[in-house]
């Protein structure tokens, strides 16, 4: 387990390039497998879990090579399916999230997906009824081992069908996506995920010859084709990543400019930022952010208390709802955060009340956050990172506190941003990571 020794209350200052995005990587690189042809993806990020997902499919017998720092070439010409009955894969599968998305282009394209139980966050319960629903739709069969909490779908061949999602799962789409492009004849899938990563996953699939319409709304059409080819694709910058850099600037009272943010895919991000107060400008396509030694939260328009809370694209991401818990600790005035999609992603709060934060855990969903207006200094405390986001909030946190902290389990971090520690320390932060 490695950690993070951190000297909090320096100020940042400088530029910081947004990495590519974890989950569109996750997404694309497994769009990979759908074609024998060679597929070029630039703008990968270098972090744990797109790493471990380009190792799965190296074992899978994918040819990869890497072109330059974040630009790979794929190619699934000649692959080697008997690594899905392996013990091996059934602990590499296991270990991250996005390797359930390998499932639907294996379905696709050889008649059969096997998936242990993925791992990720355990942020609460997370299941994968969407995913396999629409598989079963689609015409495969379907078996789970309870034992060993193995999946497994099998077809002949896939046919196109309408279908009424039991929720937007973004990686249920993006599967459900992936297996539809070659089924036989049209497929819609209503209540679809939409956010951009998504549509970027529909985008490249289009080039590669599918035929998906529709693309950003919640009703995807898919006419079947017989075959994909080869394309280039570009992955967009981190939209969690540029709202956790917006969350250490606000905290640390730093300027900062993040470059290249694509803005119009931001979203609600901005916005919701500005709710809590912080200033950010528009430069561009870069986010200019502004010291401020005081940020206020906006009430409601009939002054009654602030409640921010996700929702599946276009609201707000769940990803970014504990950075701006976080946030709101230094911010002037009170505000309710509500995530409602995962059960267990708030319990981190009890480590920013020892560290002084005020802030109440209503229930597993509801924290409520009354905001010291920078008028006292968190603590510098001993802390472990119990998941990706929560473990950046407290980095956050201990970048903004008075004295030292150590943060333990930063691997979690490590599955989300790249170089954290280095890129901190080039904007003059004083973080050292020991192994
Ligand atoms: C690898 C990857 O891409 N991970 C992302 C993906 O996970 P993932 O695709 O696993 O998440 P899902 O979209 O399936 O669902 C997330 C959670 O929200 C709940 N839910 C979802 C849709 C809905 O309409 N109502 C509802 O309550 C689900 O039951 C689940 O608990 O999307 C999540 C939601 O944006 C993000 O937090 C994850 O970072
Ligand atoms: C929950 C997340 O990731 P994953 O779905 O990979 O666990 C996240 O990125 O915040």
């Amino acid at each position: 387990m490695a950690t993070f020794v951190i000297e909090g209350g320096h100020k940042l200052s400088g530029e910081i390039i947004p990495q590519g995005a974890k989950n569109e990587a996750l997404q694309v690189i497994c769009a990979v497998l759908l074609t024998a042809e060679k597929i070029t993806i630039s703008n990968i990020p270098d972090i744990r879990d797109v790493n471990k997902l380009i190792y799965i499919l190296g074992k899978l017998g994918v040819k990869i090579e890497k072109v330059n720092g974040d630009t790979y070439t794929f190619q699934s010409d000649d692959l080697n399916l008997k690594y899905l009955e392996s013990e091996q894969f059934k602990q590499d599968g296991s270990s991250l999230r996005g390797s359930i998305m390998i499932v639907g282009p294996l379905l696709a394209r050889f008649g059969k997906g096997y998936i242990p139980r993925p791992g990720g966050d355990k942020i609460g319960r997370r299941r994968l009824d969407t995913h396999f629903e629409g598989f079963i739709k689609l015409g495969a069969s379907f078996r789970y081992n309870k034992d060993e909490k193995f999946y497994g779908v099998e077809a002949d061949f896939l046919t196109g069908t309408d279908m009424l999602l039991d929720e937007a799962s973004v990686t249920g789409t993006a599967n459900i996506v992936m297996a539809a492009v070659m089924a036989k004849g049209k497929t819609s899938i209503y209540n679809a995920a939409c956010e951009p990563y998504l549509q970027q996953l529909c985008k490249m699939l289009n080039s590669m010859g599918a035929k998906i319409s529709g693309v950003g709304s919640n009703l995807l059409v898919i006419e079947g084709v017989e075959i994909l080819g080869g394309c280039e694709h570009r992955i967009l910058p981190d939209m969690v990543e540029i709202g956790s850099w917006i969350g250490m600037a606000a905290m640390t009272k730093s300027s900062i400019t993040i470059k290249n943010v694509s803005w119009n895919d931001l979203g609600l991000i901005p916005r919701v930022f500005q709710k809590i107060g912080i200033k950010l400008e528009r430069r561009g396509d870069d986010i200019f952010i502004p010291e401020q030694k005081s940020y206020e939260i906006q009430n409601f328009i009939d002054g009654s208390i602030l409640t921010i809370s996700d929702a599946p694209w276009p609201g707000f991401t769940p990803d970014l709802l504990s950075i701006i818990l976080v946030v709101a600790t230094q911010a002037k005035g009170s505000v309710l955060i509500h995530q409602k999609m995962f059960e267990s992603r708030l319990f981190f709060v009890d480590k920013l009340i020892d560290m002084g934060a005020k802030v109440i855990l209503c229930d597993p969903h509801r924290a409520t956050v009354i905001g010291m207006n920078h008028e006292s200094s968190l603590k510098a405390t001993v802390m472990t990172s119990p998941d990706i986001r929560a473990g950046i909030s407290l980095l956050i946190a201990a970048l903004s506190a008075k004295g030292t902290s150590t943060i333990h389990n930063i691997e979690q971090i490590d599955r989300g941003y790249q170089n954290i520690d280095t890129r901190l320390q080039a904007i003059g932060a004083k973080i050292t990571r020991v192994e």
